[in-house]
């Protein structure tokens, strides 16, 4: 369980991240927390002969509102997350998410960036990001882009990112006052990664769904928009038979693989069930 060996760079901007990543080519990947990579380098699953360590970037940190959006710095820990006012009363799926992800000695070294742009199907920012309608801005050697969450997953650990970009930030629209949300994790113990889980937000207007989202984490190779099942509850209240079709619905999209959490049965069931009691919950919550 011992990394073979590499070359620890720390760069003070993201100029000089941007030029290092370039110069040095497939040899060289960014660290960010490490609570992802680290593992994965002890397992040899990853061999760098480079780590571009972005923790000394200040300007990938921190949260801030810009217009409609909350712009989160790539480098923001879960735990800055955990603590802060704008994500709980502007963006509180985030929150509840974060409180799910592992445990506290991960939040304090895990980050936000690191989470989404790992592209490992288990973890649970990336589908959170999707039902919210977040993008991602990527900087490179030719410059800034910014790609929506819902077109930055392209299989398990193959994203957008092209060569030589890191992700800087995260913008995510504020949602409506008064919106429903919830994140459903059903884990086999405390710090695991997902067997199955849903994210759904929505908006309700006497006591009918207006508009919805939901999307699912670790039911498939990638974060999965279902986006069918959000429309099947639009116009409803929520009903027993509106739930069911949205998981069934739900289910359709699902392709877990069999392995330790359970069957592709099991899992496809699971997912369902988290489908409806997000959908429930959020329901709940939403007061406008
Ligand atoms: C015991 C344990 C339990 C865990 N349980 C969960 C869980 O339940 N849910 C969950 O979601 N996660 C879980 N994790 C993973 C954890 O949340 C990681 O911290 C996270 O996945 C990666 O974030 P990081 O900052 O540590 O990134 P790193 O490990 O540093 O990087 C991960 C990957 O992303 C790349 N990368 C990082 N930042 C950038 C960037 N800004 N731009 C481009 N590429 C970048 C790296 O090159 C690397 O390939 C767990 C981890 C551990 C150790």
């Amino acid at each position: 369980m011992i990394p073979g060996e590499f070359e620890y760079h720390r760069p003070a901007t993201l100029a000089d991240a941007v030029k290092l990543l370039s110069e040095l080519g497939d040899e060289a990947r960014p660290l960010a927390g490490g609570h992802s990579l680290i593992p994965m380098m002890k397992l040899r699953f990853a061999t760098p002969e480079h780590l571009i360590d972005l923790g000394a970037i200040d300007q990938l940190k921190g949260i801030c509102r810009d217009g409609n959006a909350l712009v989160i710095g790539a480098m923001t820990t879960q735990a800055d997350i955990i603590n802060s006012a704008e994500i709980a009363s502007l963006l509180p799926i985030i929150r509840e998410t974060a409180l799910l992800i592992a445990d506290p000695q991960v939040r304090y070294m895990g980050t936000i960036g690191g989470n989404v742009a790992n592209g490992d199907p288990g973890n649970d920012m990336p589908a959170v990001m999707m039902a919210l309608g977040a993008s991602y801005r990527l900087e490179g050697p030719e410059g800034a882009r910014d790609v929506p969450a819902t077109e930055f997953y392209q299989g398990a650990y193959f994203t957008a990112l092209e060569p030589g970009e890191i992700l800087t930030a995260i913008s995510i629209p504020v949602q409506q006052a008064g919106h429903g949300y919830a994140y459903e994790k059903l884990k086999r113990k405390i710090g695991d990664y997902a067997t199955a889980a849903a994210a759904v937000t929505l908006t309700m207007a006497d006591g009918k769904v207006t508009d919805c989202s939901i999307a699912l984490t670790n039911l498939s190779e990638t974060p999965v928009l279902a986006e069918e099942a959000a429309q099947a509850v639009i116009g409803t209240s929520l009903d027993d038979a509106a739930l069911k079709t949205a998981a069934a619905a739900a289910r359709a999209v699902m392709s877990p693989a069999t392995d330790a959490r359970g069957t592709t049965e099991y899992r496809t069931h699971v997912g369902g069930i988290m489908v409806m009691r997000a959908l429930q919950r959020a329901a709940a919550r939403a007061t406008a």
